[in-house]
């Protein structure tokens, strides 16, 4: 029904020495029983394209401006992450959110252009500690989801990722029960929106401090649908036994 997918956001790492590691990945996992995605920095998509070349593994963008052109300087368009051969982008992760006052509305706007272009939208949502602590978390990931998702979303095109804001970069997860609260939620609310045949086919993402350590029970948790990874994701040795622990949930 759902493949799994298996995601890694480099964030703002990498020269071009970085892209060994796609080598070695495609040397470890020459056929992969899921899909992978890396999505490396922006400077780095056309030569990641050309060393995956002939290996089914997707590179993506990790933002877009909502408009395909125009006089908006630093910033790159879903058409160009096309052009250099992407096939998804990230948007509305919350480093952009914190970094850049990125609204919902606006990630709406991204996610939507992503999709004009044929690309694979993926939607980062996620609650802060304070929300978490303040028994927020249900809420939150509902508003972000009815703000940030594109009412013309198809299950194809859609990707969503529970990233909590906690859990990011500080080796910190949810109780595996958390995560499935969550993932249910999320779950529950996109057959509410878009009927349970779409919403059955859209991937749902945990993202936070996924290790090889702690991938296979992540992977076990209901409505998990890959994962994903920063910076286990940035060397061939962290990311491919999670390739392989998705692999073998799958089945
Ligand atoms: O933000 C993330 C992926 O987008 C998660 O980052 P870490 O895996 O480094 O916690």
């Amino acid at each position: 029904m759902r493949r799994k997918l298996a995601a890694g956001n480099w964030k703002m790492n990498g020269v071009k020495a970085q892209l060994a590691e796609l080598d070695n990945i495609r040397k470890t996992h020459p056929n992969p029983a899921v899909d992978v995605l890396i999505c490396p920095p922006a400077t780095l998509l056309s030569d990641a394209v050309k060393t995956v070349s002939g290996y089914p593994m997707m590179i993506g963008g990790q933002d877009c401006h909502t408009a395909n052109s125009g006089a908006h300087t630093g910033d790159i368009s879903a058409d160009m992450i096309k052009d250099a051969g992407g096939t998804a982008v990230i948007v509305g992760h919350s480093e952009r959110r914190e970094d850049h006052g990125e609204s919902d509305a606006q990630i709406c706007a991204k996610a939507t252009t992503v999709m004009e272009n044929g690309l694979i939208a993926v939607v980062c949502i996620g609650e802060s500690l304070a929300q978490r602590e303040a028994g927020e978390t249900l809420s939150v990931i509902g508003a972000q989801l009815a703000g940030s998702v594109p009412d013309t979303a198809s299950a194809a095109q859609l990707v969503i990722a529970y990233e909590p804001i906690w859990a990011i970069g500080t080796g910190l997860i949810p109780t595996l029960e958390q995560i499935a609260e969550v993932h249910d939620f999320m779950r529950e609310n996109m057959i509410q929106r878009f009927g349970t045949d779409t919403a059955n086919g859209i991937r749902l993402l945990y993202g936070g401090s996924v290790k090889p350590g702690n991938a296979t029970e992540i992977f076990a948790v209901s409505n998990v649908d890959g994962a994903l990874v920063g910076g286990a994701s940035l060397t061939a040795a962290d990311f491919c036994p999670i390739i392989a622990a998705l692999e073998a949930s799958a089945v």
